[in-house]
């Protein structure tokens, strides 16, 4: 039976910040040590900022960790839009430099071309991620994963490799409203430490619901169904 996961609850955005980058750091830097290397995966949005700031400056073997995205707009870096522009240009700074980023955007002719390379990129930095940090909109969705969206059962498929799939527009108008990438929920099973970081009253109302919906088409319901040992570590602070 799987349990919903605790929401740990921290006074201000600096301390959940602070918490959330350095179990960040201490696992990639476990990682290193035991294998000589890391994998991280971040989310782009509104929320990552302050834990980039804080893991950019932490002390690690960064030119060992490679750097990727749970999702990614269809859209090349020089876009507002682009979720690699925030990670090139919070995370991958100060001591982070030094780290490799892969991205999951290429120029390719269509989205579900650039996630077959981008599936194949993850595949040869070895499949699995040692750490995640999630985002989660107001609306529910993780990486791009949207609730009730066509393709949210592929996704979701517990039974499939890890991978990453293209995302089409909503219909009518629904979201995305961009074409997207998005890792599927493999990867986040096989993941060494995954860490859901939220912000403010709104977000911790939908993920308390959205926790005990259906997994059919709700994916933080999919993820504690398929086990994902989430840690969720929440602010009131917006
Ligand atoms: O579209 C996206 O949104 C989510 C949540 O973003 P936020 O602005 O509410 O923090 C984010 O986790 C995801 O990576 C991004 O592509």
């Amino acid at each position: 039976m799987s349990e919903t996961p605790v929401i740990e609850t921290f006074p201000t955005v600096d301390a959940w910040a602070e918490a959330i980058a350095a179990r960040l750091a201490e696992t990639l830097g476990a990682a290193v040590r035991d294998k000589d290397s890391a994998v991280f995966a971040g989310p782009g949005g509104t929320t990552p900022a302050p834990v980039y700031r804080r893991l950019a400056a932490t002390d690690l073997d960064w030119a060992r960790i490679a750097v990727t995205l749970v999702d990614e707009r269809y859209v090349p870096e020089t876009s507002p839009e682009s979720n690699a522009r925030l990670i090139r240009d919070v995370l991958l700074q100060d001591k982070a430099a030094a780290a490799r980023f892969i991205p999951l955007y290429t120029p390719e002719v269509t989205v579900d071309r650039a996630a077959i390379v981008a599936a194949h990129a993850l595949a040869d930095a070895g499949g699995r991620f040692d750490a995640v940090l999630l985002g989660m909109g107001e609306d529910g969705h993780i990486c791009s994963m949207f609730p009730d969206s066509p393709t949210l059962k592929t996704l979701l498929t517990p039974t499939l490799k890890p991978t990453v799939l293209g995302v089409p527009h909503g219909r009518d108008g629904a979201a995305p409203t961009i074409e997207r990438l998005s890792i599927n929920l493999p990867y986040l099973m096989s993941a060494g430490r995954v860490i859901l970081g939220l912000k403010g009253a709104a977000k911790r109302r939908v993920f308390e619901e959205q926790a005990k919906g259906d997994p059919k088409i709700q994916p933080i319901a999919a993820l504690i169904a398929a086990n994902v040992p989430l840690e969720v570590l929440w602010t009131e602070e917006g």
